[in-house]
């Protein structure tokens, strides 16, 4: 348990571009997120321009992939084999984390395309370290990847009125665990690139006060 006063510990996770992750970094640089420090950015893509951000935010970062670093061979098609790799990766995974001299708080997935297993969850949740997730739908709308594309043809379809976006507690039911904070976003007959663009302005938002909320949860628990 960190001392009461120290700066919230935050490990961001990511995979891809990084917006969101930028937007927890300008937002702690400007005391939007108050009290509160990004310790490590940990990526599964080497191309992840998020390790970019990293570097320029003088941030430290790691790549870390289950091919790359041996849990499975390139090109393994074996399902038994890949359902082991993944249980391993991200054990160790977890593991890595554990053993970091700054041990995070909190762990926000920004972006983080990769499913995880209990073998990640429950060693982090054993020791209380809090996991959030951003996910561009409402909840129990559009679980999953690529939510954005499949809330688009739902509503050109005229299935829905309305798509948003949520950050939740991660558990291992996929964009299951309780929301945190919802947002409800108006589809106002924009293409699927105008959409998206809205939606990621929205979320630039919205992670930032999601991760705001918990942090102060997490500086009032040490208290108690
Ligand atoms: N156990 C959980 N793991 C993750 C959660 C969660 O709620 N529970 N949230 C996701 C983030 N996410 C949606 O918000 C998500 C990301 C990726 C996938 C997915 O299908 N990934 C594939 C690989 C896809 C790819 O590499 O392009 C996979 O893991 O095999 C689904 C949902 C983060 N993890
Ligand atoms: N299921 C998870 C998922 O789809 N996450 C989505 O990945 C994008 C990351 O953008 P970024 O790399 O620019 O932050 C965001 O739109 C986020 O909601």
């Amino acid at each position: 348990m960190a001392h009461q006063d120290e700066p919230c510990r935050i490990l961001v996770m990511a995979s891809g571009n990084g917006s969101n992750f930028q937007a927890l970094i300008d937002a702690i640089a400007g005391d939007a997120i108050p009290n509160s420090r990004i310790t490590r950015l940990i990526v599964n893509r080497a191309k992840a321009f998020a390790t970019t951000r990293a570097e320029k935010a003088g941030i430290p970062w790691e790549y870390f992939n289950m091919i790359s670093n041996g849990f499975l061979a390139k090109g393994e098609k074996d399902e038994t084999k890949i359902a082991e790799a993944r249980k391993q990766y991200d054990a160790a995974l977890a593991e890595k984390i554990l053993k970091l001299d700054e041990r995070p708080e909190l762990i926000v997935l920004a972006g983080w395309m990769w499913v995880f297993s209990s073998e990640f969850l429950r060693p982090l949740e054993e020791v209380g370290i809090k996991v959030i997730n951003l996910h561009p739908a409402l909840p129990g709308q559009f679980d999953g990847a690529h939510a954005i594309e499949r809330a688009y043809e739902d509503l050109k379809a005229g299935k829905i009125q309305y798509t948003g976006i949520m950050v939740h507690y991660v558990i291992q039911e996929v964009d299951r665990g309780d929301p945190i904070m919802i947002q409800e976003i108006e589809w106002e007959g924009e293409d699927l690139e105008a959409l998206e663009a809205k939606i990621h302005e929205h979320e630039h938002e919205l992670i930032v006060k999601a991760t705001a909320k918990v942090v102060r949860e997490i500086v009032e628990a040490r208290r108690k």
